[in-house]
């Protein structure tokens, strides 16, 4: 393995692998940390973690150990991907886990930078746009668990290391990869462990990612990884490598906990043409409403790409987070889909569509699955996928991913079409 990826996020994994494996490298997502060896054809293995909205101690330590993992393959590049909204809070975890990363491999002046421009997310002046709107009047200051409400990056940052956080200007991305690698170099000298770099463009991550030739750590979005095939392709260490994604036909069922602008557009869209279950937040917390109800809905409309979601508002987000309280309402919703989700594919499901990153990670978690291949892009940075042990396709979106009619063509991709 050439290329390590340890990733925050089950959607943002599938995301940088996306990256990876379009850059010409066979590429294995894992789904949590590996307990053996990563198969001898895999050129890049990206680290699948439920390690976004954990206690900054726990993400920590699972990191360190996909780290350890990832050396163990041979790994002499890894890379620690975030969300491209930078999703965090001041407890954590961008920050923590990075500091942690960059002092296990006893490195400082590692690149910070979540841009991805082809979803609209740049950054200027350490500041971070989602379109041409600032991080925290992107709808994402409204986000049900990380409430994004700093565009500053650095500012923010820093709330979340020991180490003075810097930065390297687009003056000076746009001057090409030598000046880049040395206003790190500079950065590490003057102390400061993780530097925001701004991208707006991807030929600023292509010129980021010459200046990253060989260097043990990075830490952003997917964008990150642009230029780093390239890179091992024209070292000669690795010949360009092809994926194994296996499409699936038969049963299918789209799942959706993600509150985010882009997924209830798409929720919107579908429920115009297609069976739905709204699930209402009240009646799951009173037990009112159980897996066994998307089970029936799911038998009910078979073959007519059901969709089950939890999307709401901002304004219904808060209200049921007020009465119920912001982590019992998650977990009770990760475990609803989680559930569903689990005696689906027992019942035979073969395709499963999830929008949202921790319901993602939930719903993969109760499947019992080991890894997964990469296969064609549905829609910027959300990649069908193929578990490589059972017949089964899945899309894991990103909440704001993915053009509005997304889970339509998510279950087209999902068998070849
Ligand atoms: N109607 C709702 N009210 C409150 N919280 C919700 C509701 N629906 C989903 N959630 C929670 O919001 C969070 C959405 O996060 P996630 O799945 O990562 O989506 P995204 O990818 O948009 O960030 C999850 O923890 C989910 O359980
Ligand atoms: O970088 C990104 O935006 C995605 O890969 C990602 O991590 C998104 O996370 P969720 O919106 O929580 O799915």
């Amino acid at each position: 393995m050439e290329l390590g990826v340890i990733a925050d996020d089950f959607t943002g994994a599938s995301d940088i692998a996306n990256t990876i494996a379009k850059g010409g490298l066979s590429t294995v997502q894992f789904l949590g940390l590996p307990d053996r060896p990563a198969p001898a054809s895999c050129q890049a293995g990206v680290v699948a973690l439920k390690s976004r909205s954990i206690p900054a101690g726990d993400a920590i330590a699972q990191s360190l150990q996909a780290l350890d993992w990832l050396k163990e393959q041979g790994c002499r590049q890894v890379v620690f991907k975030y969300c491209s909204t930078f999703d965090s809070t001041p407890a954590g975890n961008i920050g923590q886990v990075g500091e942690a990363l960059a002092e296990r491999l006893g490195v400082k002046g590692v690149v910070a930078c979540p841009a991805f421009p082809t979803t609209g997310r740049t950054i200027y002046q350490g500041h971070l746009f989602v379109g041409d709107r600032l991080l925290n009047e992107s709808g994402m200051e409204s986000h049900p668990l990380n409430p994004m409400t700093d565009s500053d990056l650095r500012r923010f940052l820093r709330l979340q290391t020991a180490d003075p956080v810097g930065l390297v200007p687009w003056s000076v991305v746009r001057r090409g990869g030598a000046a880049i690698r040395k206003a790190l170099d500079d950065a590490a000298a003057q102390g400061e462990t993780l530097v925001i770099v701004d991208a707006v463009s991807d030929d600023d991550l292509y010129a980021i990612g010459e200046a990253l030739d060989g260097v043990p750590l990075l830490t952003g979005g997917s964008g990150i990884a642009l230029g780093l095939a390239r890179n091992i392709l024209k070292g000669g260490t690795a010949t360009a490598g092809s994926g194994s994604f296996a499409p699936v036909s038969g049963d299918e069922m789209i799942l959706a906990g993600s509150c985010s602008n882009a997924t209830r557009g798409q929720v919107e869209r579908h429920a115009a043409r297609h069976p739905t279950l709204r699930i209402d937040v009240g009646a799951v917390m009173d037990g009112r409403l159980g897996p066994e109800d998307i089970l029936a809905f799911a038998r009910e409309h078979r073959g007519k790409a059901p969709l089950a979601y939890s999307s709401s508002t901002p304004a219904e987000v808060k209200a049921a987070q007020e009465r119920h309280g912001r982590e019992a309402v998650a977990e009770t919703l990760d475990r609803l889909f989680a559930e569903a989700a689990r005696r689906l594919v027992e019942g035979g499901l073969r395709r499963l569509v999830v929008a949202g990153g921790e319901t993602s990670g939930a719903v993969v978690g109760a499947l019992g699955l080991r890894s997964l291949a990469i296969g064609p892009e549905i829609d910027p940075g959300v990649p069908a996928l193929s578990s490589t042990e059972k017949p089964l396709a899945l899309a894991l979106k990103s909440g704001n991913f993915g053009a509005p009619d997304f889970f339509e063509k998510a279950l087209a991709t999902l068998e070849g079409a």
